[in-house]
């Protein structure tokens, strides 16, 4: 797994590192990983055309650095020069290199560096950046540290910004290269060592899981489990009016830990016929006991759904509410119930169910629209999206690296409810099993999308080669 820091965090490392070595060594250091990456991107180096985009703050120090060890190999290194001032040792080493500052942008070239901002950046980018990024040669980019004209902390995208093939981030990885509209614009994030992370204090803002972690958290059967023993998941899901919510909730079930699926509503025939290993029921009520409920994909908000949804909430083990029951909670009694819950409960909205329950959108501060809520429901809270947001109660918070567009069709959250659950169900804790659950769900959606168009069905099915590629990887 990864940490992501904002930036408060990584400038009190930085100044706690800094004072332990000799000045500069930080920037030499990051200008050093900066240049061997422009060398792969160029290689040859000898007689390449690089072009610098240079700040005013020490982004653009890097920038010169590195652009001064590539003049040193061959490369023919111009530098466009913005804003207010420049850093006057790193345009000192560049010149000496033989890199050439410019007033017109070249047209051509082989690589574009962009070190117009780093973490130090505030507001939108300003109008001479803006203006130079409209101007630039089709090569390559590299972002130094970020991508210029985000928010480092957010991931938001405020205004112009200059999308990167690679970024390379200098001492560990910050919010705007996982999560927000900036994603795209970080491009691939390759992280270089400068030796902050012993100094990284404070704790992360975020964290990402990767595969082995997903791999080693997955429960498997052992000899001595039976069905029970492995946990068995109950899903209050569809209607008359929607019964394929029902299957599809179902169908992410199946692809879980979990020894047992109780499936309740009045999709009941449907699902007893199509996935013959599932107990049915009409209601809640008539289901016996499980370890974890998921309510509400395709439920509807009527009487009848209203009475599921408050059988659930008053049942004494884990539950996810998902889609209808989600809207339900609007209702004061619902909420009350809720909050009043001793066992977790993880709440999975997209941004207009965030929006309902929450009075207000999401914003462009996607993990502390996810831990406010959090907080103020006592659950955990999956907001979904390009890169899905789990948060805590307790301030933890994790970013899916794994979301695919190709996601983006009626049903899949369906179908993530349904295996989340099963998780659950499983014994694993609710913000692991959300981890897990969104990780997998997003990489089925990439897999699916490999063999055409994707609709939540793909999906499903897709979802269990992928848990045994990264079981077996
Ligand atoms: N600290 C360390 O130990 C290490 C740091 N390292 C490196 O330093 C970087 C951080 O450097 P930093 O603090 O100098 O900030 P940075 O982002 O270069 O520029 C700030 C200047 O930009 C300007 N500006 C601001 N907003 C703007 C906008 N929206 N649009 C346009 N311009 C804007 C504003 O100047 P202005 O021209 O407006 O006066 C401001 O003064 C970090 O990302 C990493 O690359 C590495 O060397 C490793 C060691
Ligand atoms: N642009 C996108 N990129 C990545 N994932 C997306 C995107 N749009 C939606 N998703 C994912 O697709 C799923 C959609 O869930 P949801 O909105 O509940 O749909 P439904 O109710 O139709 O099942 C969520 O897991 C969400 O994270």
């Amino acid at each position: 797994m990864r940490a992501v820091y904002r930036v408060a965090e990584v400038r009190s490392a930085e100044e706690r590192l800094m004072r332990e070595l000799p000045p500069g060594t930080l920037m030499q250091r990051a200008a050093f990983g900066l240049a061997r990456r422009c060398a792969l991107t160029l290689s040859p180096v000898y007689g390449s055309r690089v072009l610098l985009l240079v700040g005013s703050g020490n982004n653009g120090g890097d920038t010169l650095y590195a652009g001064a060890l590539l003049a040193r190999r061959g490369a023919v290194v111009n530098a466009v020069l913005v804003g207010s001032k420049v850093h006057l040792e790193g345009l000192t080493a560049f010149r000496s290199a033989g890199g050439l500052v410019v007033q017109e942008v070249p047209e051509q070239a082989d690589l574009v560096v962009d070190g117009l901002v780093g973490i130090g950046a505030s507001g939108p980018l300003g109008a001479a950046a803006a203006s130079l990024i409209q101007q630039l040669p089709e090569a390559p980019v590299i972002a130094v540290d970020v991508p210029s004209g985000v928010e480092v902390d957010t991931g938001d995208v405020p205004g112009a910004a200059l999308r990167a093939d690679v970024t390379v981030a200098f001492g560990c990885l910050k919010p705007a290269h996982v999560i927000g509209a900036a994603v795209p614009y970080a491009g691939q994030v390759e992280l270089v060592d400068i030796g902050l992370e012993p100094y990284l204090a404070g704790g992360p803002a975020l964290m990402v899981a990767d595969a082995p972690d997903i791999a080693g958290w997955w429960p498997k059967p052992g000899p001595e489990s039976d069905k029970y023993s492995r946990g068995v998941v109950g899903l209050a899901t569809g209607s008359d009016a929607y019964p394929g919510a029902a299957l599809l909730s179902v169908s992410g079930a199946v692809a879980g830990p979990a020894g047992l699926i109780r499936y309740a509503g009045s999709a009941y025939p449907l699902v007893a016929e199509r996935f013959p290993s599932s107990v049915v029921t009409l209601r809640v009520a008539d289901a016996l006991r499980v370890q974890a409920w998921v309510c509400g994909c395709g439920l509807g908000t009527g009487m009848e759904a209203q009475a599921e949804l408050r059988s659930v909430l008053a049942s004494p083990v884990p539950v996810i509410i998902d889609a209808d029951a989600i809207t339900m909670l609007v209702d004061g009694t619902m909420s009350h119930a809720l909050r009043g819950r001793d066992a977790p409960t993880i709440l999975t909205p997209h941004d207009r169910e965030y929006t309902r329950l929450a009075g207000e959108t999401p914003g462009p501060d996607r993990v502390a629209a996810a831990l406010k809520l959090a907080a103020w429901t006592k659950s955990v809270v999956v907001l979904k999206g390009h890169r899905t947001v789990v948060a805590a109660p307790n301030g933890e918070a994790w970013v899916n690296p794994t979301g695919s567009p190709a996601l983006a069709t009626g049903g899949t959250g369906d179908v993530l409810a349904g295996l989340m659950g099963s998780l659950l169900a499983a014994g694993v804790p609710p913000v692991r099993a959300a981890v897990m659950a969104t990780y997998v769900h997003g990489q089925a959606g990439r897999e699916a999308a490999r063999q055409g168009p994707v609709t939540a069905v793909e999906v499903a099915a897709a979802l269990r080669p992928v848990i045994a590629d990264i079981q077996h990887a």
